[in-house]
This record gives structure tokens, C-alpha cells and sequence, in this order.
């Protein structure tokens, strides 16, 4: 989507639903953070009218004023983050959930760097938009109206006049530096994420191999990237920081003391006085919020992606709850596209309980995408995928996820020990239990053993093993065999078809070698443009 305004936050259904619990006490906060203000300044005019009466109790309102002030700038602080930091629980939830009902080739198009933006950083750069904009705004508009109200009261229309250099330098935070800062930030933002990839690709290379020189590779385009930033850095400072600090130290202060002094010097010591610090008090405001319009341009991009993720179609689900322990798996008239594009036509077959069957076809036709269908993880085109004659969208996301277990190809193991990766599918497993699973799926390992240790093909044996562990009735294994020798091969299946028969599982797997599948009970043998069956 294009960039969103502000607006999209209260407008778009998903964001607005978040935010709406939190809106009293940000609101509330906004509120505090203007009566901080407003105690702040009535703390200024008492010292002010020290000037001309030096007596305590101007001294003591204007410490009761500060004290006030410190008061409800801590309260506006407290209200407005806690009622960001629920805001956010509440979106980082949403996005979560999101993601993990996503159809499958939907979510493998995100990279991790994405996927792990969108449940955190993304969602902290709405900080600055949710805890502080709100009384930035409501700060510009009170605090100024507030002052040139004392200062018109005290010397008359002409004090306007003391506005000017304020104003000046108020239009410089609001639309100058922010417009620098766009420009120049996309760019800073180009080669920060520069060197966020050059730091990934070289962590993954330093696993992968060690070549990496200083002069080539991912070393190089690190440094090269961490240099460009650092330059980017130092330009920034010298085109708008020195700038900025110029503008406000020296040519606005300056100016607004020799109009003050032109239009109130025949006026008393306090009304000058007065005159000189309210017109400087206007500018306080526009430069936080001048400040935050840079936080602001950076929040409505990651709202942008927050939105798009949302906007992205999940899995269709139903209530249904109850289901057959051996139920039939079979796909009726399914049309399988990937982005648009057909993949598979009229794919109707079934799976009948207690057997080992066989996906084939040749490589990039769609035996995966398939398995992923029979797990109701991809929205079917047309058609439906039925479990014990119930469409599988109509099944609640949990008697789904009960029912059918897809153990995917190439082993991806948690950090942590193997027992604690087999506990996650069977919690109440004992370790007798954890080690025959383990046996069946051919892995001799011991249950402490960390599981990210494991070679390529144990790993793959220790998410096989999780079948045998499993109370799924459906179970659909991609390329299980992959990483094994002939004789543990035979093992397996051995095992799988036993697994099968006993406990009356329908189990599916996707390979390539021939031999297996002309075993298996039966074979859905993928081809192009149109599927066969070949039942043996
Ligand atoms: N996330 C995705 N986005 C876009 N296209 C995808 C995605 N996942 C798979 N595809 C495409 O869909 C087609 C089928 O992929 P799939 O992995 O199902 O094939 P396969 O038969 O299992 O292949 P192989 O035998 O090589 O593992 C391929 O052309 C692949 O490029």
C-alpha cells in the first residue's frame, strides 16, 4: 500500500481496534502533558514578578508551580506510555496471530529479517506516533496560544511583534529540518539496512564457510556500509544539527531580545522581562514537535507494512470440533495456484486410514505445495480438501491442528535439548516413550543432547520422530527419507507402515525414490498438465 496518513491509525480497522482501549488515557496524558505546560509557564511569571518585588512568596509559587508542573509532566508520561504500551500488546498480538494463519507460500515469502520487524521493531516505531504525538500537538496549540494571550494583555497587539524570530524558527523545525531529514533519512535508512544485511549474510557465513576476507565478501560490504553510514552520520550533523543549533542559539534568541526591547522598552522591568521570555516560550513547543515529525515519517512506514501484512488473506477456519479417530484424507476437485498462477487442476484422490501412501512427481510440480493443502495450510483455488467427508476449513484451527500433523522437509529443530523438542508435541511423554520414538525414526541420540548440535539428517529424524509421539490421526511427512542410507530407509518405513497399521493413522509422504513409492499402498502420482492416479 502507499505510505498511510496519521489518519490510518484511528481509520483502519485493525490499528483503530487496538488503539481504541488506550484512548482515555492517552488523551489523558495529552491532557497533563498541556497542564504541565501551562504550571510551567505560571512558575516563569512568578519569577518574573521577582523583578520587581523580591519577596519569598513569589519564590514559593513559583517552586508550588514547578512542583506542579514536575507533577503532571510525570503523570502525562506514565498515562501516555502505559497507554502505548497496551496499544502495542494488543498489536503485536494481532500481527502475531496474523502471521501464524497465514497460507504457507504466503509466509515463505517474508523474510526473516521482515518477519521478525513486524512482531517488534515495526511496532515500536509507532511509539513516538501513540505515547508523545498527541501532546506534542496539543502543546503546540495550547502552550502558544496561552503565552501570546499573557503578552497581548500585558503590552498590547504591537507585542506580536516580538513573534516573529519564534515564529521563523518554529517554521524552520516544522517544515525545514523535517523535509533534510526525509531526504537524507530514506537514504540513512538504504544503508542501515545495508548493514544489516552485510551483518546477516557474514553471521551465516562465518557457519557456512570461512573465506571471508577483509578485502572481499560480507567483511567488506560490512565495513563498506558501516563507513558510508558513519559519513552519512557526519553529513547529517553539519547540514541540519549545526544548522538547527544556530538557528535557535543565536540568531532567534538575539532577535527576539531587540524586538522585545523596541516594543516594551518603556514599559516596567517585569513587563520586559515578561515580553522577552513568553515570546521565547512559543518556540519550546514547535521544536519538539518539529523533532518528532522525523519519528513520525519513520512510524507511518512501518504502519504501512503493518497494514499490508494485515490486509493479507489467513487461513479460512471453522467451529466444528468433534472428529472421526480414522477418518479418510481426500482432496475433491482442488485447484492449487500459487500467486495467481495455476499449479494444479481438478486434483481429486483418497487416502484411506490405516496405510502408508505416496506423493510423487518430478521436482517444482507441487508435491510439497499439496502436502501443505492436505494440512490446510494453502487456500485452495476451487475445490476442498476433506477430512472424514468434512471440508477442513469448517474444522476449528485446534481440532485442525490435532488432527494433522506436517512434518517438513529438512529438519528445523528449536534450540534446546532433544527431549524438549519431543516434549513440545507429546508434554506428558516419558523418557521410555521419547527414546522408543527416537528408535523408530532410526535415531540413537541421547535425550539431553542439544538438539541445533545434531547433523542435517538426525535433525530430520528427530522432527520424524515426533510422528510416532503424535496423536494426530492424519499424518503427512515431506521427504522423510531424504538424508538417510538404504538400510535405514527400509527401518523407517518399516516403522511408519507399522505406525500405520496399529494405530490406525492415514500416513502421507512426498518423495522421489521410486522404489518407496511403488511400495507404498498407494501413490498419487503428480504430472502436467493432468494427475493420474495409480492405485496398486
Ligand atoms: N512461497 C512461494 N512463492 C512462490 N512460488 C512458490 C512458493 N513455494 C513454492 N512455489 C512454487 O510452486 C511450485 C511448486 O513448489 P513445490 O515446493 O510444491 O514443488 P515440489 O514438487 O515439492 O518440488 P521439489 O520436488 O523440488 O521439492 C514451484 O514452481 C515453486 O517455485
Amino acid at each position: 500500500m502507499n505510505r498511510p496518513t496519521l489518519r490510518s491509525l484511528v481509520t483502519n480497522h485493525d490499528t483503530a481496534n487496538a488503539l481504541r482501549p488506550a484512548l482515555p488515557k492517552l488523551t489523558a496524558g495529552a491532557l497533563c502533558s498541556s497542564l504541565s505546560g501551562l504550571a510551567m509557564l505560571a512558575a516563569l511569571w512568578c519569577l518574573i514578578q521577582l523583578l520587581d518585588d523580591l519577596s519569598s512568596s513569589w519564590v514559593l509559587s513559583a517552586v508550588l508551580f514547578w512542583i506542579l508542573g514536575a507533577t503532571f509532566s510525570a503523570s502525562a508520561s506514565w498515562l501516555a506510555h502505559d497507554g502505548e504500551a497496551a496499544f502495542s500488546a494488543r498489536l503485536r498480538r494481532k500481527v502475531a496471530n496474523h502471521l501464524v494463519r497465514l497460507p504457507a507460500t504466503t509466509l515463505a515469502q517474508q523474510s526473516d529479517q521482515s518477519l521478525r520487524s513486524l512482531v517488534s521493531s515495526d511496532i515500536e516505531k509507532l511509539h513516538h506516533m501513540v505515547a508523545h504525538l498527541p501532546s506534542e500537538i496539543t502543546n503546540f496549540v495550547v502552550l502558544p496560544i496561552t503565552s501570546i494571550l499573557l503578552l497581548v494583555n500585558m503590552v498590547g497587539l504591537s507585542a506580536l511583534w516580538v513573534l516573529l524570530p519564534g515564529i521563523f524558527a518554529s517554521l524552520y523545525y516544522l517544515i525545514i529540518v523535517p523535509r533534510i531529514n526525509a531526504r537524507d533519512g530514506e537514504a540513512r535508512m538504504k544503508v542501515m539496512g545495508e548493514v544489516i544485511s552485510a551483518v546477516d549474510d557474514y553471521a551465516r557465513g562465518i557457519r557456512v564457510n570461512r573465506i571471508y576476507g577483509r578485502q572481499s565478501g560480507a567483511l567488506a560490504a560490512y565495513d563498506d556500509s558501516t563507513q558510508r553510514f558513519t559519513s552519512s552520520m557526519v553529513m547529517w550533523v553539519g547540514k541540519v544539527a549545526t544548522l538547527a543549533g544556530m538557528a535557535v542559539a543565536l540568531l532567534q534568541a538575539v532577535a527576539t531580545f531587540a524586538i522585545a526591547y523596541l516594543v516594551a522598552y518603556d514599559t516596567s522591568t517585569t513587563t520586559l522581562a515578561a515580553t522577552l521570555f513568553f515570546s521565547l516560550a512559543i518556540v519550546t513547543p514547535a521544536l519538539r514537535l518539529g523533532h518528532g515529525l522525523d519519528y513520525v515519517s519513520t512510524g507511518r512506514a512501518a504502519l504501512g507494512r503493518i497494514i499490508t501484512l494485515l490486509q493479507q488473506p489467513t487461513l479460512p477456519t471453522g467451529t466444528i470440533t468433534r472428529q472421526q479417530d480414522t477418518p479418510t484424507l481426500a482432496l475433491n476437485n482442488a485447484h492449487i495456484a500459487i500467486d495467481g498462477a495455476q499449479l494444479l487442476n481438478e486434483l481429486n484422490y483418497t487416502f484411506q486410514p490405516s496405510a502408508l501412501h505416496a506423493i510423487t512427481g518430478p521436482s517444482g510440480i507441487g508435491k510439497t505445495t499439496v502436502l501443505r493443502t492436505l494440512a490446510g495450510l494453502e487456500r485452495l483455488q476451487a475445490g476442498q480438501v476433506l477430512l472424514a467427508q468434512t471440508d477442513i476449513t469448517q474444522l476449528s484451527e485446534l481440532t485442525r491442528y490435532q488432527s494433522v500433523l506436517l512434518i517438513p522437509q529438512g529438519g528445523d529443530v528449536l534450540s534446546a535439548t532433544v527431549a524438549e523438542n519431543l516434549h513440545l508435541i507429546a508434554p506428558e511423554a516419558s523418557t521410555a516413550q521419547l527414546t522408543t520414538a527416537l528408535l523408530s525414526a532410526q535415531l540413537n541420540v541421547d535425550l539431553d543432547a542439544q538438539a541445533k548440535t545434531l547433523s542435517g539428517g538426525e535433525r530430520q529424524r528427530l522432527s520424524i520422530a515426533r510422528a510416532f509421539l503424535s496423536s494426530a490421526s492424519v499424518i503427512l511427512l515431506d521427504e522423510p527419507t531424504s538424508a538417510l542410507d538404504a538400510e535405514k530407509t527400509t527401518r523407517l518405513i518399516t516403522e511408519l507402515e507399522r505406525l500405520a497399521r496399529e494405530q490406525e493413522k492415514t500416513i502421507v509422504m512426498v518423495t522421489h525414490d521410486k522404489t518407496l513409492a511403488s511400495n507404498a499402498a498407494t501413490q498419487l502420482k503428480l504430472t502436467r498438465p493432468t494427475t493420474t492416479e495409480d492405485r496398486l
